[in-house]
């Protein structure tokens, strides 16, 4: 007698009256108790599924132990960021999926169904492979040669669509990657640098660092994150949906081979385990946005670095800069090795429970229709045994592997929860800085009574072609209030000199006119921002040609739009002497990183030129004189007033004096005048003032040779 059948025929011997009864009624309402076991292992699937996404047993879920330490951070104010598979995290995910798959029509919705369908196809084959499988052994078991060849052609005959289904699976799941990350970049970019189609210019880029503390590397959101993001996003729907559909579709094949009590049981046991295994797992999701928020640290020191290599240099400052930048990578390398440390022990107790103790629940769930007599099923051979023994157990393999992936995907989704807050909180800051509200550690004086007021209003601002400022105070985005209340105005041909100690306000005033400091209140009038140009002390050189440069922000089709040719921009080269850099440098097509190139002063004079090509009606020089020589700036100064570019100069340079009308003097301390300039008699004031300032310089020389004469003078006596 086999075991088999001594197991079989003690199962069935009866114990007594009532077993017997018992398994009767068991065996004959066995149909329905497989269909009910099946629903419920369906529902369990699902339920365990959603409650598992839901974070409601999720292992990123900061635990207490966790809470209040190695949160993510972001800004520089240390403020918390939560990352946990939430409610949150589902509330922006669905936020960022409307701008990555905005309608059903689009290509990445396209993209989603032939990845979907890919998906099951690859299932559907992997069922039938394991069917074949468990034939081709049978066969073999059998002696049977025409039958095992059989099967060998539909085993090749299946690598065709199966290899070509994972080649498939690969190449759209990184085009979705792709195709995500280009709408997502698409979008933030719109709102970062402004959207030419709704005419905004809002300046977002410049509001985002300067007016708000929340987003401190927007370079590396907007490259590395959003791209981890896209490529996390695109995987986790072959990770998660796919596993679940595989496990639903494996399990219930092999309940039909095994009975769907063997699959019960096996559930229950996993499941457990499954518990254990989360209860393990670290909080991966905040760990990785951590982690991206030290890199991009680390990035900005050193591209500060690279940008600031000459000062650096002059300065001698590499210690300084690599202490700074040896700071940033141990605080990065200390996170990286806790995060090792963590994945380490988290990967044995992963594999332990995942490969070797659901093996070996799978290999006793293969036996069952070896030892027992499953109602329903005929006796089998040999060759029926091992060919139900080889399927079973790759579809165990299957399923093991599916609900291993929806484990693993716990893993995947925290990381995919971190790069989610990353992009959600720069694209919540970019809206809420469009909306007007930033956060920003604030002065201490912000919080008087007084002060705090101020704060809270806000101005009015008027587009008008004259400049006039109304009771406007001068805020810094700290709080720092500079002026209380500032009026003055500037009309078309009367130009203004602004003059005062340094950090008084001049520059914040034209911020305030360019539009990108908030006016607290009174009222602004002014000419759209598109009337304005500033030359600052150091003007900005964009990558490109020389004529770029020129013509800078328009292109070479904007130019000739206007009418304009080389031969144009040769001549105004020729009014700030420059005409000669277009041969030095190689024409007008050579790009080059024209910082180097050229030299402040030229750089200077090329800004000048930039003025003179797009002929503004008011242009804001910032010290933009200070690097060329007097007979240069007076040039320039009276071909920009021929132009009737109104200008509005902060400068220390007197020789600047007689170019302006009126003046606006900070003292420094809030308080201002604005009158008319009267260069000659200020400047004789002034030399006046210089002529008794040496006079006052020598007065302790001539006491001192006073008291060195009385001296000789009682000598002599
Ligand atoms: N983005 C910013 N965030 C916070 N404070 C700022 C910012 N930009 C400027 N400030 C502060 O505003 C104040 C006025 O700066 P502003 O550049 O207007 O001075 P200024 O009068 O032009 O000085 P200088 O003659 O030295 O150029 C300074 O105290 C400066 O620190």
């Amino acid at each position: 007698m086999t075991v088999q059948s001594k197991l079989l025929s003690s199962k069935l011997r009866p114990t007594g009256e009532q077993v017997k009864k018992l398994v009767d009624a068991y065996s004959t309402h066995r149909p329905l108790i497989q269909r009910a076991l099946l629903l419920g292992f369906v529902a369990h699937i699902l339920t365990t599924t959603y409650l598992g996404l839901n974070g409601k047993s999720n292992p990123s879920k900061p635990s207490k132990r966790d809470k209040g330490k190695g949160k993510a951070t972001d800004g520089n104010d240390g403020k918390k960021q939560r990352v946990a598979i939430d409610a949150v995290f589902y509330q922006r995910l669905s936020t960022i999926l409307r701008i990555v798959i905005p309608s059903l029509r689009s290509k990445e919705a396209l993209l989603l169904v032939m990845h979907s369908s890919l998906l099951i196809f690859r299932t559907v084959i992997s069922l039938y492979v394991a069917a074949l499988d468990g034939r081709i052994v049978a066969s073999l078991v059998r002696a049977q040669p025409i039958p095992f060849l059989l099967n060998i052609l539909r085993w090749l005959l299946v690598a065709i669509p199966a290899t070509w289904t994972n080649s498939w699976l690969s190449y759209i799941q990184n085009k979705l990657a792709l195709a995500y990350r280009t709408r997502l970049t698409d979008a933030v970019m719109k709102q970062y640098l402004g959207d030419e189609k709704l005419a905004q210019d809002l300046k977002i880029f410049y509001k985002l660092s300067n007016l708000d503390d929340r987003i401190k590397n927007p370079d590396q959101m907007i490259t590395h994150d959003i791209q981890r993001f896209s490529t996390h996003l695109a995987a986790i729907y072959a990770n998660v949906a796919k596993p679940i559909l595989d496990m639903i579709l494996y399990n219930y094949q092999l309940s039909q081979n095994v009975g769907a009590e063997g699959l019960f049981a096996l559930t229950f046991a996993v499941q457990a385990s499954a518990a254990l295994l989360r209860a393990l797992t670290p909080p991966f999701g905040m760990y990785t946005a951590l982690s991206a928020q030290l890199a991009g640290n680390l990035r900005h020191t050193h591209s500060r670095l690279a940008e600031f290599a000459e000062e650096i240099a002059f300065f001698g400052g590499e210690n300084t800069e690599k202490m700074l930048a040896e700071r940033e990578y141990a605080g990065l390398v200390q996170h990286e090795s806790k995060v090792l440390r963590k994945a380490w022990w988290h990967g044995c107790a992963e594999e332990g429970i995942i490969k070797w103790v659901w093996g070996s629940f799978g290999l006793c769930i293969c036996a069952i229709p070896v030892f027992f007599k499953i109602p329903g099923v005929d006796n089998l051979d040999l060759g029926g045994r091992t060919e139900g023994f080889v399927t079973n157990r790759r579809l165990l393999l299957s399923a093991s592997d599916a609900f291993g992936r929806v484990m693993y995907s716990y893993k995947e989704l925290s990381e995919l929860a971190g790069y989610t807050a990353r992009v959600a909180q720069l694209l919540e800051t970019m809206s809420d800085v469009r909306k007007g509200k930033f956060e920003k550690a604030l002065v201490s004086s912000a919080n008087t009574e007084e002060n705090a007021k101020i704060l809270k209003g806000r101005g009015v601002i008027i587009e008008s072609d004259e400049i006039e400022f109304d009771s406007v105070p001068i805020v810094t985005p700290n709080g720092d209030i500079l002026v209380r209340s500032l009026s003055f105005y500037v009309k078309p041909g009367q130009h203004l000199l602004i003059v005062g100690p340094n950090g008084c306000g001049k520059s914040s005033l034209f911020r305030i006119l360019g539009g990108l400091w908030p006016v607290y209140g009174g009222i602004v009038r002014k000419p759209p921002a598109s009337q304005f140009i500033l030359i600052p002390q150091r003007p900005y050189l964009s990558l490109g040609t020389l004529r770029d440069q020129v013509i800078y922000p328009h292109g070479r089709e904007d130019m000739e739009g206007r009418g304009m040719t080389d031969d144009d921009l040769f001549a105004i080269l020729a009014i700030v002497q420059m005409d000669n850099v277009v041969e030095r440098e190689g024409g007008w097509d050579i790009a080059r990183d024209w910082r180097d190139a050229l030299s402040g002063g030229d750089q200077q004079k090329i800004a000048w030129a930039r003025l003179f090509y797009h002929r503004p009606k008011y242009a804001v020089l910032d010290e933009a004189t200070s690097l060329v020589p007097p007979d240069m700036e007076g040039r320039m100064m009276e071909h920009a007033a021929k132009l009737g570019i109104t200008l509005l100069t902060v400068s220390h340079r007197p020789s600047l004096w007689r170019y302006h009308s009126m003046i606006l003097q900070y003292d420094g301390q809030g308080g201002y005048v604005f009158t008319k300039l009267d260069s000659e008699k200020r400047l004789a004031l002034q030399q006046e003032k210089e002529a008794l300032e040496a006079k006052l310089l020598e007065v302790p020389k001539m006491r001192a040779r006073l008291v060195e004469l009385q001296a000789l003078q009682s000598e002599q006596a």
